[in-house]
């Protein structure tokens, strides 16, 4: 189970984005979290990533209470989780190639021999010909850099994915295809889903169930 209890977060801890949020998602469930821009949902999802350390509150990942954040977390919590965000070129590194960018975590958790098989299997998976792979990322659209962004989601087989806006700026073709990655991995593994989106009409397709964040936290 993916916990989020109790969470306040931000970036001022007199002025928190998240003040006291609780969620939790089951695995193999789905679940979409909409609101308002500046809500908080990305914040959250950070949170919930284990990107952005709370002020308050805690995350439970399978039972295991995360207490290090980022690269201090455990390995095993880190690599639990898969994320995408919503803007592929700032999370690429744009000196790798796209196999390479795929297999990165493969590479950062030392299992570098796995990564040829496992690249081309998720190349495929995504949508991506073996030509796009040998490319770096100024040298594809955003829809084929995201495609590679969400099989380097994947790559570790994550037990827990979290997608911040994951389609905001691809068209509708490459956000079906991508959305429908993501949910044959959830339904084959087991995994579950945090899915941050404004489109209610996509959230609600998509996900089990959706939280409708309604209010902008207002600053105390
Ligand atoms: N790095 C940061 N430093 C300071 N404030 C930030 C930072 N990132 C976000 N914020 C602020 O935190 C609040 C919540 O932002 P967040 O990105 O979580 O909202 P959101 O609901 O995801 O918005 P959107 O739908 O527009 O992406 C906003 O007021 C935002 O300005």
């Amino acid at each position: 189970m993916l916990e989020l209890r109790s969470v306040t977060a931000g970036y001022d801890r007199r002025a928190p984005a998240v003040r006291d949020v609780t969620l939790t998602v089951l695995p193999g469930e789905s679940v979409g979290l909409l609101g308002p821009s500046g809500c908080g949902k990305s914040t959250l999802a950070r949170v919930a990533a284990l990107l952005h350390r709370p002020d308050s509150g805690e995350v439970v990942l399978d039972g295991t209470p995360v207490r290090h954040w980022r690269h201090r977390a455990p390995r095993e919590l880190r690599t639990a989780v898969g994320v995408v965000f919503q803007q592929p070129r700032l999370s690429a590194d744009p000196r790798l190639r796209l196999a390479d960018l795929i297999a990165e975590p493969l590479r950062a958790t030392g299992r570098r021999a796995s990564a040829e098989d496992r690249v081309a299997e998720l190349a495929d998976t995504v949508g991506l010909t073996p030509d796009l792979l040998t490319r770096r990322p100024h040298e594809v659209s955003d829809g084929q850099l995201q495609r590679a962004c969400v099989a380097r989601a994947l790559v570790l087989r994550p037990r827990w994915l979290i997608c911040d806006e994951m389609t905001a700026m691809l068209d509708a073709s490459t956000t079906a295809a991508l959305v429908a990655v993501v949910e044959a991995y959830r339904t084959s593994t087991g995994a579950g889903l945090l899915a941050v989106a404004h489109d209610h009409t996509l959230l609600t397709r998509w996900c089990d169930r959706t939280v409708h964040w309604k209010t902008v936290t207002e600053p105390r």
